[in-house]
């Protein structure tokens, strides 16, 4: 029988403090403004992206109000669109800049849309055409980007055919706004990108009292008219964040748990973990919980496409250096489009770091090699910085991080986080400071 002592200590469950998804917390947001009456949000992400569409909702008529420990949202809802005019601040949030918009659209006023510098470099012409096209009069910067004017009297709705392949926000935004329509709305979608956002719209829309159909194909979804009830809801870990620290796991050879991120999780980055199973981590996936062992070296020697869970590439990406053989990523086109090119920030900063790297349009391979010292370039991208962080815990190598803190887009509190189950991790907790 094993009793305590060093190595007992050593073999401990380390359990993570994630904090709640981004997604689940925005669309919840947007659900629940949207429908009359009380909804409450339990353990909602508080974070740069959720604070910033709390914000949004509030200049758009709905009253969201924090309780002291910020631990549950109560929203209350109009049941209707919004009444303009109206300037909205999306910040850094892909998610406000494709959900507000059409929401707004079934509303009636004018509206103006904006965001930051990198906000504003990200693409938004489907969405755009797809409003005009529903008698949203659409005024937005060359490419359909943000500023975004929209002038609107509601939607009628009814049918229209929309390319995703750029984003699935797109979609989600609009099937949100669906049920606010007068006749309803149905959506046939083109090359789709990240198929389980798409999914985990319907199922809190299903939640919010909302009826559609979706066919066989999964690519035509009719949306009845009829709006939305109030629910509560308790938003589960974030799983992108979480691919850090079960990442860590992997390559320290520790086991880290996830509470309330289990089998029924309608996060797709929950997925990461069968790509860390293949780099030989066990993994469990439990009802209410995910845990993650690594024994401290990781496989290589295979090719994986994760374009559903492409907000995931970078945490395995940026510990692939520590396989034992070459890792190719595959069907990553659209992370080019997201806080930075990521597949070009990845490589560039791997690169720094002495590792070999290629990469083309929608793929990357990283070879072995052992990292040395390095300044990385985070582009203001929260994911570049915390996934770079998990390799300076794995190969021990300096790394400094040009911009710390910009993970409080998504987790203000990551760097402590890492410290605190990783003590001795060599990017101190006190870059953290919010820019
Ligand atoms: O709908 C969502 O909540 C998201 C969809 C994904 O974007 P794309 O659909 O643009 O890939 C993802 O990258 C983003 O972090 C969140
Ligand atoms: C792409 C991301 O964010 P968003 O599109 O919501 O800004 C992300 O969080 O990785």
């Amino acid at each position: 029988m094993k009793t305590g002592g060093p190595q007992a200590v050593a073999d401990a469950e380390l359990v993570a403090r994630i904090p709640g998804s981004k997604s689940l917390t925005n669309r919840a947001l947007l659900l629940a403004a949207a429908a009359p009456g009380t909804s409450r949000l339990r353990a909602p992400l508080v974070s740069d992206d959720t604070v910033a569409f709390r914000t949004a909702l509030n200049g758009l008529g709905a009253r969201v109000e924090a309780d002291d420990a910020d631990q549950c949202w109560t929203v209350t809802g109009t049941g209707r669109g919004p009444v303009g005019p109206a300037q909205v601040w999306c910040a850094d949030a892909g998610t406000a800049a494709r959900f507000l918009p059409p929401f707004a659209a079934t509303g009636r006023g004018t509206f103006v849309f904006d965001g930051s510098e990198q906000l504003r470099a990200r693409p938004q012409k489907a969405l755009a055409d797809a409003l005009t096209r529903l008698g949203t009069h659409v005024r937005a910067h060359e490419g359909g980007r943000l500023p975004l004017h929209l002038e609107t009297s509601g939607l009628d709705g009814g049918e229209i055919t929309l390319d995703a392949s750029m984003s699935s926000q797109y979609v989600s935004g609009l099937l949100m706004a669906a049920p606010l329509t007068r006749r309803g709305l149905t959506l046939d979608v083109r090359s789709l990108v990240s198929r389980p956002y798409l999914d985990m719209t319907l199922r809190l829309m299903r939640h919010f009292g909302a009826r559609f159909e979706v066919d066989e194909t999964g690519g035509r979804i009719e949306v009845r008219p009829g709006g939305y009830r109030a629910a509560d809801v308790v938003v589960e870990p974030d799983a992108s964040t979480a691919s850090y620290v079960f990442a860590a796991a992997a390559v320290t050879g520790r086991t880290v748990t996830v509470p309330g991120l289990g089998a029924d999780s309608s996060q797709g980055d929950l997925g990461f973990v069968r790509v860390l199973e293949r780099c030989g981590a066990r993994v469990t996936v439990g009802a209410q919980s995910t845990t993650v062992t690594g024994d401290g070296r990781l496989r290589g020697g295979f090719d994986v496409d994760m374009g559903d869970v492409s907000d995931t590439f970078m945490t395995l990406a940026a510990i692939a250096p520590l396989a034992d053989a070459p890792v190719t990523i595959h069907g990553i086109g659209h992370a080019r489009l997201k806080e930075s090119d990521r597949i070009a920030a990845v490589a560039a900063n791997l690169r720094a770091c002495g590792i070999r790297v290629e990469d083309g349009n929608d793929w990357i391979t990283v070879r072995p090699g052992t990292p040395g010292p390095a300044r990385i370039a985070c582009h203001r991208d929260h994911r570049i910085a915390m996934s770079f962080a998990v390799l300076a815990l794995g190969s021990g190598v300096r790394l400094e991080l040009d911009d710390p803190a910009c993970v409080s887009k998504t987790f203000p509190g990551f760097h402590a986080e890492l410290n605190r189950l990783f003590p001795g991790h060599s990017i101190p907790a006190s870059s953290e400071e919010r820019r």
